[in-house]
């Protein structure tokens, strides 16, 4: 496959990006915001490195619209990486080498370093052919989106956050794996459900009732079974993805202090991925009543629950909307909209009513987020330059 100049720039500068360390934990973003830095200035784009308080540092850069006071366009994407367990990647992680089919294998190739870099080569694009816009454009490094502290969370809270005037962000999605691309116009509420389980103590070789163990046993059945319905509706339904169903699944279980004392205390912690059009108050009854049928002090603690998440409307009251929407279909783009199954930073944008799309311009390509040998093809990620070359411009001059 014959590279033009730029193409070839722009791989070399992903591949740079790739191999600089941002990878949880303790992430040291120095080199990092230094590459940005440099990497935003040559692309003719002026560029603030902001280090609020709540926030840890993140890099923002800008090209200015004809009428600066409108409100701008916002691309985002996040510098930090999950972690890798090297034994199992055939490449080295942090490598970025490119196999003979023009796979770049990285941490962050999808997860979403190609996204970044995406979305810096379509502005120096439209730069060096001098397209001019409307709306101010900037484009937003921020760190610590898969920790969700210190991140984009604090970042909108900040002055520095409110003088971009945000009107409109495009953010990460997923990997589409047939040729439709993800279009993520809402997410699910993660939450995150303790069940205390107290019961009879006493020696261990007793047959008592009323003890933790075997209310704990209840509410596992419960949890798992509705578990099992809701795998069950995604698998007998292919209009559904991951995101309009319920997740659950058992993530810490507690208790016991030795083997010849019956445990008067264990917990179970629930994490539940719950979609925008569930009534969170009815499906809290009901894990209420598993409680109360399991037996006495069986208690349900909502250690993080919340109960409405902002959609982002896909309809003609939104213009953004409608600007995305042209372009794509000028493209004769397919794209599928859904309802992200974790968690971006879109969440907290949306929660302003800032509308944000989820679309990480990457399809035909397999989901490896935070799996083994994470790659993105040069193709692919050549393309999604082009596709969002042509969206950034029809929303910058909405
Ligand atoms: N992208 C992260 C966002 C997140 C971080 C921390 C907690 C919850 C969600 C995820 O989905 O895992
Ligand atoms: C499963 C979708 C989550 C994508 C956000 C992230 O992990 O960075
Ligand atoms: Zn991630
Ligand atoms: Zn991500």
């Amino acid at each position: 496959m014959l590279l033009t100049e730029e193409e070839q720039e722009a791989i070399i500068n992903f591949q740079k990006y790739l191999r600089i360390s941002t990878v949880h934990p303790n992430i040291n973003y120095d080199e990092c915001i230094t590459f940005l830095t440099q990497l935003g200035f040559e692309a003719g784009l002026t560029v603030h490195v902001f280090s609020p308080d709540l926030c840890k540092r993140l890099v923002v850069m800008t090209y200015e619209g004809t009428d600066p006071a409108l409100p701008s366009l916002l691309l985002n994407s996040h510098m930090d990486v999950v972690p890798v367990q090297e034994k199992h990647w055939k490449y080295d992680p942090f490598g970025a080498e490119i196999d003979k089919l023009g796979n770049i294998y990285a941490r962050g190739a999808q997860d979403m370093k190609g996204v970044g870099m995406q979305f810096v080569e379509a502005v120096r694009r439209c730069i060096k052919e001098g397209l001019k816009f409307r709306r101010t454009i900037h484009l937003s490094f921020v760190p610590e989106e898969e920790i969700g502290v210190k991140g984009m969370e604090s970042f909108v809270k900040t002055d520095e956050f409110k003088k971009l005037n945000v009107g409109c962000v495009i953010d990460e999605s997923m990997p589409g794996e047939t040729d439709e691309f993800l279009l993520a116009y809402a997410e699910r509420s993660s939450w995150h459900l303790e069940i205390i389980c107290n019961g009879v103590t006493g020696h261990g070789s007793l047959l008592p009732d009323n003890t933790a163990g075997e209310k704990l046993r209840h509410i596992i059945d419960k949890f798992m079974d509705f578990r099992k319905s809701e795998k069950k509706k995604l698998l007998n339904n292919s209009n559904l993805t991951l995101g309009d169903v319920t997740t659950v699944n058992l993530m810490i279980i507690k208790g016991g202090v030795q083997t010849n004392v019956l445990p008067s205390t264990m917990t179970a912690l629930f994490v539940l991925g719950v979609p925008v059009d569930v009534d969170c108050d009815k499906l809290l009854n009901t894990i209420r009543k598993w409680c109360q049928d399991a037996g006495d002090g069986v208690i349900c603690k909502e250690v993080k629950i919340n109960k409405y998440q902002e959609v982002t409307k896909l309809d003609k009251s939104n213009l953004w909307w409608m600007a995305f929407k042209n372009a794509c279909d000028e493209m004769k783009l397919k794209i599928k909209p859904l309802v992200m199954p974790g968690g971006t930073d879109s969440r907290f944008l949306r929660k302003l009513g800032i509308p944000s799309f989820g679309f990480s311009a990457m399809n035909n390509t397999k989901n490896l987020l935070h799996n083994h040998d994470e790659y993105l093809n040069q193709q692919i990620f050549l393309n999604g330059i082009d596709i969002y070359y042509k969206i950034i411009s029809e929303l910058a001059n909405v």
